[in-house]
């Protein structure tokens, strides 16, 4: 595994449902950043892309590929396997030494012990009952809530553990104080 000298990992972590994916991609977007996307052996929730949100494969490769050692760390969810391959994080290192992930405690803590003071854990979060709202608003399938309630007070206590944390009630005020704080991690150069 290469350590990014000059790069950054920006770990976004916190609470399922809390924003982090629409957080993450929005100000990657604006900065140029690459995304290192985990593979799951769940099936893909309404407006989920393969690819882009996660890449969706069968138990079967998954466990190949752990077999393997190409992950950098697993994890089983509700009985389904979610992981970040090691190649995916050195090939976006070299081309873009700004990389983000978003994934839960236990691969943040991996993150941030293998890369250090080169790994940045964001952590998002909103109460549970803006949570349920949320999901309710967006017509969401009853055991998609159930999955988000059930892991919520395991989730929301990691964030004391975390380098910085935001509450998600104004989506646009989050992104300026998120990308704020990234962009302040980044080193200025001078010539
Ligand atoms: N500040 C906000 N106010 C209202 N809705 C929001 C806000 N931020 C995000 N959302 C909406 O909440 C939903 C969940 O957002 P998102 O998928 O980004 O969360 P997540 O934490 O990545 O969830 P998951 O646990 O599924 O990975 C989306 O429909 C998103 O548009
Ligand atoms: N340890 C890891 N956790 C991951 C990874 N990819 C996503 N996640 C986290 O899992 C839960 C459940 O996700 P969901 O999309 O099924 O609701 C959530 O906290 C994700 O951030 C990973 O590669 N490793």
């Amino acid at each position: 595994m290469s350590r990014p000298d000059n790069g950054l990992v920006f770990v976004f972590t916190g609470t399922s449902g809390s924003g982090r994916k629409t957080i993450a991609h929005r100000i990657a977007q604006e900065l140029g950043f690459s995304s290192v996307v985990s593979y799951t052996t769940r099936t893909p929730r309404p407006k989920e892309v393969n690819g882009k949100d996660y890449t969706f494969i069968t138990r079967k490769a998954f466990i190949d590929s752990d077999i393997a050692g190409e992950f950098f760390q697993t994890a089983e969810i509700d009985g389904h396997f979610y992981g970040i391959k090691k190649a995916d994080i050195d090939d976006a290192l070299s081309k873009n030494g700004f990389i983000y992930v978003i994934v839960n405690r236990y691969a943040a803590n991996r993150f941030k012990y293998i890369y250090g003071e080169n790994a940045v854990r964001l952590f998002i979060y909103v109460s549970k009952q803006t949570i349920m709202e949320r999901l309710l608003a967006h017509n969401t399938p009853t055991d998609v809530i159930d999955h988000y309630m059930n892991h919520y007070i395991e989730e929301v206590s990691y964030r004391k553990d975390c380098e910085h944390v935001f509450e998600n009630m104004d989506l646009n005020e989050t992104i300026s104080k998120v990308k704020a704080t990234m962009l302040a991690h980044i080193p200025t150069t001078t010539s």
